[in-house]
């Protein structure tokens, strides 16, 4: 039994850092991977699909080059180029880690699967290892992430279908994609390919997609990518799914209406599980959800007592950033006596279809719930000069301000650079910045951000 003062599970967006800090302050520190260091943003989520939608998005530009008076004649995509292109990054962003991970003194890397055998203590089991290695820690910090959900849908295991990982290595444009599913992995995955050459329909179970969203917010994300040319079915659940010789037919119950589709591929993005059950959580006193999803308190402790759990396998929200945050409230908590808890932080994300939709705080539905009283301050893309300048008018700015003392609330922007420009209001929201000071504040024009004075003047009209 080798002895550890922690020992990290997964080497996720949250476990990789603490690794690193932990081993800085000292502690003899394992961490252990069973797949490739970095997780899924790097391998599979976050890294590569914004390298392959830069390529779509070059792919659309030129499509559309004679909106800016720029002439083409034709254009052809080199798909395995950009597959080389998406793998180099993310080699070297994985090489990256593997390094600083090498180099780090008190650290020691595992490759292969942790398995509980006891309280605190694991086995790290993997065929490169040759041996089985036993180790013990009195701190230990699950960070094993996501995979796929694939429901349980008559057929499906008799289908060639992909992932949001595997079809990230076809190097032939998929000529007909069906895909189930209407959230962030569905629309960024469908834009792109839709961009690339592919013919795309979505089939979402919910009555609008991204269900967590505003109305306005799904109905502009709607529309700009039926513009595009997507397919877009909502109350849309399919019931079996089977190959003929070229094609997969998926048989779904649209709007209360039993149809068949036919497509040459299917992706399934119907959301992620929990990667505990590899992790005989038995052993020890760690407990998880009916969903597998580990349960902690706001302070990412689990119900055992000196084991944490940070990242998606905790619940979530499921974002790298979160993540990433999660190892910093456990590492500030343990050594610095900061008291952080997970109720009090914000929560930005960003969409990365084109436009994005960049989020922070609340909607207008949470605010509603909530029984806040507020008012609502929005500014359609068009009416923004980048905007018009720059021929990316389609959107809008929408930010909830509260209607006593003006503090911003939160705020949905689909833009060309929504999600840089929400972290504006982000950080004003953060600072205790008023409605009423960015209504007044000097920005560089013509940028986007100047956009926020002539936002907040909505309300005095
Ligand atoms: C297609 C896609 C696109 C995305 N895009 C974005 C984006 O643009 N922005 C954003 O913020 N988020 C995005 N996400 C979400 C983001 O990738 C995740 O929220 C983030 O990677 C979660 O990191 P994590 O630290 O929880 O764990 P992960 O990164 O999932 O890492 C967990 C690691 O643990 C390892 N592991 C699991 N079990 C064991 C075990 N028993 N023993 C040893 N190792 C184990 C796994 O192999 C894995 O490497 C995207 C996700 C997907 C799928
Ligand atoms: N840009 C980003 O930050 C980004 C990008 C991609 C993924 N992510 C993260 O990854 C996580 C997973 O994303 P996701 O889009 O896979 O999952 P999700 O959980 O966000 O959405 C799954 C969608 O599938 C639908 N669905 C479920 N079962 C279905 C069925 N049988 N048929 C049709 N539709 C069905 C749901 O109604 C839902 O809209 C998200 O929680 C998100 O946080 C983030």
């Amino acid at each position: 039994m080798q002895k550890f003062d922690a020992i990290i599970i997964g080497s996720g967006q949250g476990g990789t850092p603490l690794a690193g800090k932990l081993a800085a302050k000292g502690w003899k520190t394992a961490i252990i991977e069973q797949r490739y260091v970095g997780g899924t943003c790097i391998n599979d989520g976050c890294t590569p699909t914004k390298a392959m939608i830069a390529c779509a998005e070059v792919a659309n530009t030129v499509l559309h080059s004679n909106r800016w008076g720029v002439h083409c004649v034709g254009f052809n995509v080199d798909m395995p180029f950009v597959v080389g292109r998406k793998n180099n990054i993310v080699e070297e962003f994985r090489n990256g880690i593997n390094t600083r991970l090498d180099e780090t003194p008190n650290l020691t890397l595992f490759m292969g699967t942790a398995v509980f055998t006891g309280p605190k203590s694991i086995k790290v089991m993997g065929e490169e290892l040759g041996e089985e290695h036993k180790l013990a820690a009195e701190y230990i910090f699950i960070n094993t992430g996501t995979t796929p959900y694939i429901p349980p849908i008559k057929g499906i295991d008799k289908v060639p279908y992909l992932t949001s990982t595997t079809i990230l290595d076809q190097v032939v444009v998929p000529k007909e994609l069906i895909i189930l599913g209407g959230s962030y992995v569905a629309l960024e995955l469908g834009q792109l390919y839709l961009r690339l050459g592919s013919s795309v329909i979505i089939l979402e179970a919910a009555s609008q997609l991204l269900s967590k969203e505003d109305p306005d917010v799904s109905v502009v994300i709607r529309n700009m990518l039926e513009q595009e040319g997507m397919q877009i079915h909502t109350n849309a659940s399919a019931t079996e799914v089977s190959k003929t010789d070229n094609s997969i037919a998926v048989t779904a119950t649209i709007e209360g209406k039993p149809q068949t589709l036919q497509g040459t591929h299917l992706l399934v993005a119907t959301g992620r599980k929990p990667q505990t059950a590899a992790l005989e959580l038995h052993k020890t006193n760690v407990l998880t959800n009916d969903k597998g999803f580990i349960q902690v308190n706001e302070k990412l402790e689990t119900s055992a007592p000196g084991i944490y759990a940070l990242g998606d396998v905790n619940g979530g929200p499921a974002f790298t950033h979160i993540s990433y945050n999660d190892h910093l409230l456990v590492y500030k908590n343990l050594f610095e006596s900061a008291n952080l808890s997970t109720k009090d932080r914000q929560l930005p994300y960003c969409m990365f279809t084109d436009p994005q939709l960049g989020r922070i705080g609340l909607s207008e539905q949470a605010a509603l719930k909530k029984g806040l009283p507020f008012k609502v301050a929005k500014l359609p893309m068009n009416k923004v000069a980048r905007a018009v300048e720059t021929g990316h008018i389609t959107g809008f700015i929408k930010a909830l301000v509260h209607e006593y003392d003006n503090t911003i609330l939160g705020a949905a922007i689909i833009g060309k650079e929504g999600g840089e420009l929400v972290s504006v209001l982000q950080m004003a929201m953060l600072g205790g910045i008023t409605a009423t000071q960015v209504r007044d504040m000097i920005f560089a024009h013509p940028l986007y951000a100047e956009s926020l004075n002539n936002l907040f003047m909505s309300l005095d009209q």
